[in-house]
């Protein structure tokens, strides 16, 4: 599995913020989003039992898989080595590939015209870009539902569009407020 870095930090997004996690950034990604945050490319082949090694000296059992797209690389025997590992399995992803069933919580962020395969959606959190957000959700059903200001720069804007949309809840990139990773 190629991986561009783990460590530990508290989830800075969505319906988990603030929860100490451990987070497993797989490298690649089928999108290039012009906004895009991350560096994501470059990595190391690790062995299953490597990342095993890496995550367990952490005192948090809340692991984020995120990426690049895990969904290329995200496999059963992944999965199975964390869960018995008494990890929780948080993943961030576009949607845009399946995953395996027994992820305990999946957060999609579908991108533009890309079509979401995903079964099941624990939260849409999707990023603000005053696009037709009613649209999206209209077509994904989820859990919870969160807009989230681009790079922290249109949020004024974002509060506003959901201040008339209720069913919309705020996810702040806090992770970028409070300078940790
Ligand atoms: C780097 S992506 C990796 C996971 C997956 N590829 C995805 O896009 O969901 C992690 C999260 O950051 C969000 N994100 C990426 N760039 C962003 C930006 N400039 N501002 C706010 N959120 C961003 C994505 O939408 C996603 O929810
Ligand atoms: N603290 C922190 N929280 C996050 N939640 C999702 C992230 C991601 O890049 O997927 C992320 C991240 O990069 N850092
Ligand atoms: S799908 Fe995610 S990782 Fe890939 S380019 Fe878009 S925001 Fe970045
Ligand atoms: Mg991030």
């Amino acid at each position: 599995m190629k991986v561009n870095e783990i460590f530990y930090s508290l989830q800075g997004e969505g319906y988990h913020t603030g929860t100490p996690a451990v987070f497993l950034r797989l490298s690649g990604c089928n999108l290039k989003c012009d906004f895009c945050d991350t560096e994501h490319q470059s990595g190391t082949e690790m062995a299953l039992g490597e990342i095993l090694e890496r995550v367990l000296p952490y005192p948090s059992r809340h692991i984020v898989i995120t990426g690049g797209e895990p969904s290329l690389q995200l496999n059963d025997d992944l999965v199975e080595m964390l869960h018995n590992a008494g990890f929780y399995i948080q993943v961030e992803t576009n949607g845009t590939n399946p995953l395996p069933e027994d992820i305990d919580w999946v957060t999609c962020s579908p991108k533009g015209e890309s079509v979401v395969r995903l079964k099941r959606i624990d939260e849409l959190k999707v990023v603000y870009l005053g696009q037709d957000v009613e649209e999206i959700a209209n077509r994904y059903a989820a859990m919870h539902y969160f807009l989230q200001p681009c790079s922290g720069k249109n949020i004024a804007e974002t509060v506003s569009y959901i201040l008339d949309h209720t069913h919309w809840r705020l996810s702040l990139q806090t992770h970028k407020i409070i300078g940790i990773e």
